[in-house]
C-alpha cells in the first residue's frame, strides 16, 4: 500500500443508518483513468439534459448520456430517454465495476460537468424503473468533487470526495432513505465525468 495515497476500507459503510454506501477508492490507475476520461469525452454521445420542473422545460449545461444492454427507456428528470448500445470502453469499465462490487448492471447513465459550477441537485435514484434496493456503481473521472448524502427524515449529512478513477457504491435502502447531490463549487474549473451503472427492470 502507498502510505501517501492510502486506499480506504471497502467494507466501511459511510452511512450511519438507513442504507449502505461503500467507497472503493481507486479502481483504475491514474494513467488508465486519464485514458478513459479522454476516450469518453470523444466517443460518448453527450447531450444537454432537459429537466422539467413546474411545467417548464430547462436545458441543463451539464451533459448526459444513457447506455444499456437493450434500448431501455429510462425516465429521468421527467424526460424519457432510450439507451444506446454499449461502446467498447463502457463494456470494459462495466466489467471493472462489476468485479469490484460483485453485482451486475444492465445500463449506465453518464454525466459530464464542464466546471464546478455545473452540479446535480438533491435527489434519489429511480423510484420507477430501477431494481428495488439494487446496487448503483458510480465511477468518477476528472476533477475531484465533493459528494453529499442527506437523510430524508433526520436531515443528517454525510460528505465525501470522489477522486479521479474512484468507485462509490450505493446499495440496500440508500435510495429509499437518503438523498444525494453533487454540490456546485466555484473553486473547480476542470471537467468531471461520472458513470452510474444501474439495473433497470423492464
Ligand atoms: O455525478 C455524480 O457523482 C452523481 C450523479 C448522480 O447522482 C446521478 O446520475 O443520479
Ligand atoms: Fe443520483
Amino acid at each position: 500500500m502507498d502510505l501517501f495515497n492510502p486506499q480506504p476500507d471497502k467494507t466501511t459503510n459511510w452511512l450511519p443508518y438507513g442504507g449502505t454506501v461503500h467507497y472503493f477508492g481507486f479502481v483504475l490507475s491514474q494513467k488508465q483513468a486519464d485514458h478513459y476520461f479522454d476516450v469518453l469525452m470523444d466517443t460518448i454521445e453527450w447531450r444537454n439534459d432537459e429537466a422539467k420542473m413546474y411545467g417548464k422545460t430547462f436545458i441543463t449545461k451539464r451533459k448526459v448520456a444513457w447506455y444499456g444492454d437493450e434500448p431501455f427507456e429510462y425516465t429521468y428528470s421527467n424526460t424519457t430517454k432510450k439507451a444506446l448500445p454499449w461502446t467498447e470502453e463502457l463494456k470494459l469499465l462495466k466489467a471493472i465495476v462489476e468485479k469490484e462490487t460483485g453485482e451486475t448492471y444492465n445500463s449506465c447513465l453518464l454525466n459530464l460537468y464542464h466546471t464546478g459550477e455545473e452540479s446535480m441537485a438533491w435527489h434519489s435514484d429511480g423510484e420507477l424503473d430501477l431494481k428495488k434496493n439494487g446496487s448503483i456503481g458510480s465511477l468518477s473521472l476528472g476533477a475531484e468533487r465533493k459528494f453529499a448524502f442527506k437523510h430524508k427524515q433526520t436531515k443528517e449529512k454525510v460528505e465525501l470526495v470522489l477522486a479521479h478513477g474512484s468507485l462509490l457504491e450505493m446499495t440496500g435502502t440508500t435510495q429509499t432513505h437518503w438523498l444525494h447531490r453533487l454540490p456546485p463549487t466555484k473553486k473547480i474549473k476542470r471537467p468531471r465525468i461520472n458513470l452510474t451503472f444501474r439495473s433497470i427492470v423492464t
